[in-house]
């Protein structure tokens, strides 16, 4: 059998995920895999514990596409580095939350041990979630700049003290206009991110869809809209608006856009790939992690891993 080859992305400046990093990479070497690490991230940890300094560096010692799963070891910001590191292979994420929400974590740190044996012996389901497919034109409808997002495109003012106006617009037919602080065009996994401050709705990731959500918007007319994975999202800022925007993926990949820019958004050809340990219900991940009341509930006790069914069960109509 061939060896697998483990990327481990661990958040560099914090002390418990540095010494998490060492843990990993030594379970790792003791199971017979190969811990790898991405090159700027061997630089920060090595300089912090000398013996990371021989780890292997990703895209230097071992190509991307050799690698098996990455190890994520942080909250959400980390996850979505690691997503982005990934990106082009095949390997799909497991995170460890060591971060302070971390709601696209699989596990908490306190099961990092066995999780990580798992990983390395591959015993894991792997789940595909909806990425989006950015691009940018320019008022010439040239394109200039192209990227993905797991969690959203957010189009933004960039001068605090202006509003953009953008036309929105599904299929190249155009919605409506507002003046607004932005727009999110968010995916099922990014709904609980910056679409849910924004007043969007949560969307259960077995569901395919985009949602659409202004940010602060002028109008009477500013509710969420939930469209189908196959719709493509313009939005476009109008060649008069005052005040000029940025595009800002997942919080990571960012583009100006000037007047007359256009932003599409469809679903990317290529999911994001999420590990999963346990069949565990989206319900019980919400309730966890935005510690919501369920005191006085009398529903039945047995567990239903309700986010792997595609139809709801008849004891949820109970
Ligand atoms: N007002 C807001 O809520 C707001 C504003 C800007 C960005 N964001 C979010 O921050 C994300 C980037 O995350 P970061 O950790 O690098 O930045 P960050 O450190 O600023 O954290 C933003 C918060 O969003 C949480 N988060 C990220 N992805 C999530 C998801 N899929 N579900 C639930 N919570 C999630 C993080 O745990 C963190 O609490 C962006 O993709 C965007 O969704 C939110
Ligand atoms: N090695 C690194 N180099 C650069 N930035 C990093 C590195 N590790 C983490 N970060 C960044 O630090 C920020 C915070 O990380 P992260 O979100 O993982 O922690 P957190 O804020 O404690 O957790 P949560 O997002 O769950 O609230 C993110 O933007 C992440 O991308």
């Amino acid at each position: 059998m061939t060896q697998r080859r483990i990327l481990i992305v661990a958040h560099a400046y914090r002390e418990d995920t540095v010494r998490a990093a060492v843990r990993v990479v030594n379970a790792v070497r003791a199971e017979g895999a190969v811990p790898v690490l991405a090159p700027d991230d061997r630089a920060e940890l090595s300089a912090i514990v000398a013996e990371l300094a021989d780890v292997p560096a990703l895209g230097i010692d071992v190509a991307l596409t050799e690698i098996d799963i990455a190890i994520v070891l942080g909250g959400d910001g980390t996850i979505l580095r690691a997503a982005e590191l990934v990106r082009g292979g095949t390997a799909p994420v497991l995170g460890v939350n060591m971060g302070h929400v971390g709601f696209l974590a699989e596990i908490e740190r306190d099961d990092m041990d066995e999780a990580v044996h798992r990983a390395i012996i591959g015993d894991y389901a792997v789940e595909e979630r909806l990425a989006l497919a950015v691009i940018v034109k320019d008022d010439d409808d040239r394109v200039v700049y192209e990227t993905w997002a797991l969690n959203e495109a957010a189009i933004e003012k960039d001068q605090r003290e202006r509003m953009i106006e953008v036309i929105i617009e599904v299929d190249r037919r155009p919605l409506t206009a507002y003046g607004a602080d932005g727009v999110v065009v968010a995916t099922p996994t990014g709904s609980t991110a910056y679409n849910f401050s924004a007043g969007g709705p949560v969307i259960w990731p077995t569901v395919q869809a985009i949602a659409v959500v202004p940010l602060s918007a002028h109008t009477l007319f500013s509710k969420p809209l939930v469209v189908g994975p196959d719709h493509a999202v313009a939005v476009e800022l109008k060649d008069d608006s005052a005040g000029t925007g940025v595009l800002w993926c997942d919080g990571r990949r960012s583009h100006p856009l000037p007047p007359g820019a256009r932003v599409v958004v469809r679903r990317s050809p290529k999911p994001v790939l999420l590990a999963r340990l346990h069949p565990a219900a989206f319900t019980d991940r919400l309730v966890r992690k935005f510690k919501l009341p369920t005191e006085g509930w009398r529903g039945p006790s047995e567990h239903t891993p309700t986010e792997t069914l595609t139809l709801p069960s008849l004891e949820a109509h109970e």
